[in-house]
This record gives C-alpha cells, sequence and structure tokens, in this order.
C-alpha cells in the first residue's frame, strides 16, 4: 500500500452522510434477497446502471433501494446492518458518524418507527468505546407531511442521540415546498436539518434548490447540479456542503474525478464535508474517497488535515468538536 493511501486509511475521520440501508454489505444484501428472481433482479440492475445517464442510474439506484427495502423485514436485520456498518467504520478508522435513516415499522406496524430508532440507538450504543455515532431521521420525499410530522416528533423524542433531520429519496419528486413547515418547525425546536439538493440536471430540480436554500438548512447533501447564482449564494452564505465523491461521480456520470465541484469549494475554503453516501451499495470507504481526491486534485496532506479539523465544525453533536479535534490532532503530532 502507498504512503498517501496507507496516511488516508489510518486518519481519523468524521463521516456525516452515510444512508443506514444503503450502508449494507454485499454479502448481507445478497444473503437477504430470499427469491431467485430478487438475486437476478440484482444482477441486471448492476449490469443496467453501467449503460444509463443521469436520470437512468438513479432510477436505477432507486430500484435497488426498493429491492433492499422489501428484503429488510425485522428489527434484527436492522440491528445486524447497523452493526456490520458501524464494524466497517471503526476498520476505516471513523471516529464520529452520523448515520440517518428513515425511521420504518414492521409487521403492519405491531412493531412501530420507534422501535426501529430504539434498535438503532442500543447498537450504537454497544459500540460507543469504538466510534462515537449519532442518528439523523430522514424524510423521504414521496411521503406526506402527516409522516413527515413524525419522523420530527420522533427525532424530538430520542434527542440528543437523535441530532438532525435530512430529506432524502428519489430526487424525481420535487416535494420541498411540501415539507417546508416540518422543516421550520425543526429550525424552531433548534434540531439541525441537512437536505439533499441539485441531485438531477433538470429545470424543476434547479428551482427547488432556490427554495432550499431560501430555507438555509444546516447542511446541504451533494449540490451536483446548480447555477451560478445558486453556487455563489452558497458559498456567500457559508453554508456547509456534504460531498460524496463516488456517488456523485456515478450519478452525474463524470469521466473522471477532476470534473468533480469538490475544488471549486475546495480552494475557496468553503466548509466541507467528504462522505460516502451508501458505502455498500456504492461499493467505497470514507479512506478511499479521501484518497480519490487527494490524488485528483494534488491536494497535500496539510491540506486534507486541515480540511478534516474544519469537516469536525460540521458535526451537528456539538458537543463532540473537542473530542474530534483532539484526537485528530493527536494523530498529526504521532505522525
Ligand atoms: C444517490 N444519493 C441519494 N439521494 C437521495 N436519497 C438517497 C440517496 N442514497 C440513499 N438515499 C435514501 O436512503 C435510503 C436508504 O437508507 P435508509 O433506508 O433510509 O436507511 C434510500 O431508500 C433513499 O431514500
Amino acid at each position: 500500500m502507498d504512503d498517501l493511501r496507507r496516511f488516508c486509511q489510518l486518519l481519523p475521520k468524521i463521516e456525516l452522510h452515510a444512508h443506514l440501508n444503503g450502508c449494507i454489505r454485499t454479502s448481507t444484501f445478497r444473503q437477504l434477497l430470499s427469491s431467485t428472481a430478487d438475486q437476478l433482479r440484482l444482477d441486471a440492475l448492476d449490469k443496467e446502471f453501467q449503460s444509463g445517464d443521469t436520470h437512468a442510474r438513479m432510477a436505477n439506484v432507486f430500484e435497488k433501494f426498493a429491492l433492499l427495502r422489501s428484503c429488510v423485514t425485522n428489527l434484527d436485520e436492522i440491528r445486524r446492518i447497523t452493526r456490520e456498518t458501524l464494524e466497517d467504520f471503526i476498520t476505516d478508522h471513523i471516529i464520529y458518524v452520523e448515520l440517518r435513516t428513515r425511521p420504518r415499522s414492521f409487521d403492519n406496524g405491531a412493531i412501530p418507527m420507534s422501535s426501529y430508532v430504539e434498535a438503532i440507538l442500543e447498537t450504537m450504543k454497544q459500540y460507543e468505546n469504538q466510534i462515537c455515532s449519532r442518528l439523523i431521521l430522514s424524510i423521504d420525499r414521496t411521503q406526506t407531511v402527516d409522516q413527515a410530522m413524525e419522523t420530527l416528533k420522533l427525532a424530538e423524542r430520542y434527542r440528543p442521540n437523535v441530532v438532525g433531520l435530512d430529506l432524502s429519496g428519489d430526487p424525481n419528486v420535487k416535494s420541498f415546498e411540501h415539507f417546508l413547515p416540518v422543516f421550520n418547525l425543526a429550525k424552531q425546536m433548534n434540531l439541525s436539518t441537512t437536505i439533499h439538493i441539485g441531485e438531477l440536471p433538470d429545470a424543476e430540480c434547479l428551482r427547488e434548490n432556490d427554495l432550499i436554500l431560501d430555507f438555509k438548512p444546516s447542511r446541504l447533501g451533494h449540490f451536483n447540479f446548480r447555477t451560478n447564482e445558486q453556487e455563489q449564494r452558497v458559498i456567500k452564505e457559508q453554508i456547509p456542503l456534504e460531498i460524496c465523491p463516488t456517488s456523485n461521480l456515478l450519478t452525474m456520470k463524470l469521466a473522471n474525478l477532476t470534473e468533480h465541484h469538490f475544488n471549486l469549494f475546495h480552494t475557496r475554503r468553503h466548509p466541507l464535508a467528504i462522505c460516502t453516501d451508501d458505502s455498500g451499495l456504492m461499493d467505497c470507504c470514507l479512506s478511499s474517497e479521501i484518497y480519490d481526491l487527494v490524488q485528483s486534485f494534488r491536494i497535500t496532506k496539510e491540506e486534507i488535515c486541515e480540511l478534516m479539523l474544519q469537516t469536525c465544525n460540521l458535526i451537528f453533536d456539538k458537543n463532540q468538536i473537542d473530542f474530534c479535534q483532539t484526537k485528530l490532532k493527536e494523530f498529526l503530532t504521532n505522525i
């Protein structure tokens, strides 16, 4: 292993954009798929992904999510996915993670959403000596306002281990406006927010970007497609960005990482977090995401350390900033 790759691996890291079920190990996903038809469908989706444009690739990814959702059917499976995700993150030297997930019930409501959240929080607790983990609850773009309100109530109930509210899901559904009252309420309750923005290259998406920026969430996810004005506004207002290189590369169908918007913001010293998005489905890990950026943009080790130190300021659990920065500084003095 070359020196730089090893450095990226050993560097204490902060992961702020990871969808719990998207982190599922491929082997676990395949094990949970009970029918041969589902296995074959997954094979076909893996193959089809290579040829599509941005819209087709998004549709492909979301069909995979639907397949995944249909095969996760009980709390033990959620505990297993949480456990394996945390173990993979610990192996990759992640010291603080904010996992995000859309709460769900099982057995037609007999196992309520609160049990889903508790199962994840209990599993996180078992690993607290090895990794500091917090939860963000996701509202899915296809949900109703009532369902979103229920998610907000759950977030409130499980504070301080739940640290924020996210909007994610199929970006073809432009529903941010619809959820604005829920996000405004979250803001009033002092709950941090992160919104997926600019995931598709269409006019409707660009229009929705303006509404999201008007709301001014605590952080933004992706921001792949945007106007010049929107870009300037994010820089001027210093709204932190969660950047997910592999995921963005795949969905934007970029030829290589040098075309990624990371550098545009990095060179302006914009607040950034490098993240994985869906480490299982996208087959990546945080150290390789960082390594690939370092290679593509010829960033020095010092710059990476500086970037990681500023990422610590973006975490939603402000009580942990000190812990994260201290760990990083310790690492730096020891190398
Ligand atoms: C490509 N980037 C993305 N854009 C938008 N939403 C995404 C996503 N990646 C993942 N999700 C959202 O996260 C869910 C899986 O985790 P949870 O079941 O919630 O733990 C997906 O179903 C999707 O809604």
